[in-house]
């Protein structure tokens, strides 16, 4: 079956990349920036071209960044990898060419119907079950993003479809240039999105009505809109200026103490999820931990100097 020859070999955390070399080099404005050492990836070119800051590219551009089988994989790897890695304290994620994303690779989701033609046996219920397993290997390769507790700021250029808005629904922050625009496309290709737009989109845009509207029509969503329902929350008027806005807003919260901010993250991404007294639970099971961190001390101590110590803080 397609699903399990995609799936099958799956890496752990961060298992194939180890011993990888740095190579090739990827574009950032005028400078080129070395790959970053360690992620060496088919669909992915990874720089790290801010201290702790990880920039992460979509790079299948002459294919419209179509996310094929391989992408699918390498995409919540590459999360993961991230996610383990001591020297990334924020991440950006963009794409190479001239849109974000056109979608899942329309071949592969031919493959989808051939699958299941054939399959382990013809019968409905063992086919069922490896979709349910492709699915939700799809679903967790996105939701890498979320595991990841160092934020991860999408910054979307023009087209952005399909399993693209699936995929920067679980960044924690959205920046977009102004020729951007979003489209829940899924139903006009016959499938109810199963990755994420619908779990998360109605959060992120903070009500119902407008998500079900783009999830029911597939109409684009532009830049200006996105901007005022919240779904974006910066919008800069050329690729370029994008990209260096997302890296300027990475590198701020990357100079921050790593305890806190993941925290934050790891605390926000649960109380979306769960009531209020719930999250106030949580949040002090965490900070009886946190807040014993050498973290407080150094912030602190950099505060009441006012500017003339900065603080410095050790990997996590
Ligand atoms: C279990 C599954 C979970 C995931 C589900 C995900 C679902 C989805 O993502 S649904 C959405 C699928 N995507 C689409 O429907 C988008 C289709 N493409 C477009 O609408 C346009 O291409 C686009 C607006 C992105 C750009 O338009 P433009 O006029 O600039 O370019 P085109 O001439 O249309 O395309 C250029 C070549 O790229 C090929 N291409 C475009 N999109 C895809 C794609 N998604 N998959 C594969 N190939 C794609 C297009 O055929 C052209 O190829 P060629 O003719 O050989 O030059």
């Amino acid at each position: 079956m397609w699903a399990l020859r995609v799936m099958a070999g799956r890496p752990g955390r961060g298992g194939v990349q180890a011993a990888a070399a740095a190579v090739g080099v990827a574009r950032r404005g005028m400078a080129a920036t070395q790959a970053a050492e360690g992620y060496k990836y088919e669909t992915l070119a990874v720089t790290k071209p801010r201290k702790h800051v990880y920039l992460v590219k979509i790079n299948r551009p002459e294919k419209l960044n179509a996310m094929n089988l391989v992408f699918w994989r390498e995409i919540g790897q590459c999360f993961d990898q991230l996610g383990d890695d001591t020297s990334c304290r924020a991440v950006v994620l963009g794409a190479e060419g001239r849109v974000f994303t056109a979608g899942i690779d329309l071949m592969d989701l031919a493959s989808i119907g051939a699958a299941a033609e054939g399959g382990d046996g013809a019968d409905v219920a063992r086919r069922g079950r490896v979709i349910h397993k492709a699915i939700r290997d799809f679903q967790n390769s996105f939701s890498a993003l979320e595991r990841c507790p160092k934020p991860v700021v999408a910054a979307v250029h023009n087209a952005c479809v399909g399993g693209g808005v699936d995929l920067v629904c679980g960044a924690d922050i959205r920046y977009c240039s102004s020729d951007a625009w979003f489209q829940v496309k899924e139903v006009d290709v016959g499938l109810a999105a199963d990755v994420g737009t619908l779990q998360r989109l109605p959060k992120v845009v903070g009500g119902q009505s407008l998500a079900r509207e783009l999830v029911f029509t597939a109409r684009k969503m532009f830049s200006a809109e996105a901007l005022q329902c919240g779904f974006i929350s910066r919008i800069f008027e050329s690729k370029e200026r994008l990209e260096e806005g997302a890296l300027e807003l990475a590198a701020t919260i990357a100079s921050k103490s790593p305890v806190a901010v993941q925290t934050s993250k790891i605390a926000l991404i649960h109380s979306r999820d769960h009531s209020v007294e719930e999250g106030l639970d949580y949040m002090a099971k965490l900070n009886m931990l946190m807040l014993q961190s050498e973290d407080v001390r150094i912030a602190a101590m950099a505060m009441m100097s006012k500017g003339e110590n900065k603080a410095i803080f050790s990997k996590l």
